[in-house]
């Protein structure tokens, strides 16, 4: 049965953009409107929310924009909603507005903010997983992450030719902040010839050896991708680890960086962030709170705030071993 006392909701975008927020937003407005809902657009996150930085949306408010990158609404990290005051300050105007529940587009630290927001303050939220670094639990893939695996291969695509050209090694960073999802798919697909990511270990004397073998073998040049949040420093501090063994390859360092964060969504990140946004407005009609929307084997699933921040996300075992398979 639907839920007649959700009358007027927010919705809002947090922590890092991702391609595919505004396809999210325009999911959830539509819905809402269709619902016969008011909606508000609270901008940059958190801090919006403390700020009372909110406006009204409607169905046309959200046109011409599932193509964009970045979010409309705009984005914060916000450390005052690190405090019970600044949260505190955020509920008020909250209430002032009337707001019945909220939908929070956003990583695993907006899903933090949220679930401990809503223990204080009684207001229901639902989840929408945005960030590129598809580290969320109770979702095959967040929104974005597909956009960020594409423009990083796109990258590595390129090294390729000056690296081939002057048979040269490189190191290439991708984000992830503490995951090497991104790290995993973009070296599959992009052929390279390493991967180093924090959920496995790595042994540098046998990246060594590897390397040393494939050039022996008549591999010209090799790219190595590293995930950011590598124990070891990222691909600069590895590099640095073993540069002087390798010198005659030359070892160049390359960090992508920001460049994975913005652009067009892909088909895939829009696709999935209109399934998402639809869900999360229809699930909070139909009594759900307090969890984040996800799609797992191409079905919509509903993930308590607890699971899909803390459950355990890692990539596949098989994925890495493929992939060295595959770089022979
Ligand atoms: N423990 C917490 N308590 C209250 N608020 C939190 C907490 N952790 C995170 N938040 C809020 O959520 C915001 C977004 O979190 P964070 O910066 O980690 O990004 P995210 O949502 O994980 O996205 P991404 O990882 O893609 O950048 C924080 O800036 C903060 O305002
Ligand atoms: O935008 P900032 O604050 O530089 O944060 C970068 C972090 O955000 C992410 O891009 C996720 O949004 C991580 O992959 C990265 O570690
Ligand atoms: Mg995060």
């Amino acid at each position: 049965m639907k839920r007649e006392d959700i009358r007027r909701i927010a919705v809002f975008t947090s922590g890092g953009d991702a391609p595919g927020m505004n396809a999210a937003l325009r999911a959830v407005v539509r819905t809402a409107a269709w619902n016969k809902l008011h909606v508000y657009g609270i901008e940059r996150g958190y801090e919006g929310m403390i700020d009372g930085h909110f406006k009204r949306m409607e169905r046309r408010d959200v046109a011409n924009i599932i193509q964009r990158g970045g979010t409309v609404l705009r984005t914060a990290r916000s450390m005052r909603f690190m405090t019970p005051e600044g949260r505190a300050q955020a509920a008020d105007h909250l209430r002032a507005y009337d707001i019945d529940a909220c939908i929070a587009i956003g990583g695993n630290g907006t899903f933090t903010g949220a679930k401990i927001f809503s223990e204080e303050h009684g207001i229901p939220f639902i989840g929408i997983p945005g960030t590129i670094d598809n580290d969320l639990y109770g979702t095959d893939y967040t929104i974005g992450f597909d956009t960020a695996v594409n423009t990083a291969i796109e990258a590595v695509d390129k090294i390729r030719d000056t690296a081939d050209s002057h048979n040269r090694l490189f190191f290439v960073e991708v984000m992830g902040r503490h995951s090497g999802y991104i790290a995993l798919h973009t070296a599959i697909g992009s052929g390279a010839s390493s991967v180093l990511i924090p959920e496995a270990n790595t042994n540098l004397e046998d990246l060594k050896t590897v390397l040393k073998k494939n050039k022996a073998r008549g591999k010209l040049f090799s790219v190595v991708i590293v995930a950011e949040g590598h124990p070891m420093g990222g691909a600069a501090g590895i590099a640095a680890k073993i540069k002087d063994d390798l010198a005659s390859m030359e070892p160049k360092v390359t960090v992508i960086g920001h460049l994975q964060r913005g652009g067009a969504p892909t088909a895939l990140d829009r696709l999935l962030a209109s399934r998402l946004g639809y869900a999360a407005v229809t699930k909070l009609l139909e009594g759900e709170e307090n969890v984040a929307v996800g799609i797992v084997n191409d079905l919509v699933t509903l993930t308590s705030f607890e699971e899909a921040i803390y459950k355990e996300k890692k990539p596949q075992g098989d994925l890495i071993e493929m992939a060295s398979i595959l770089a022979i």
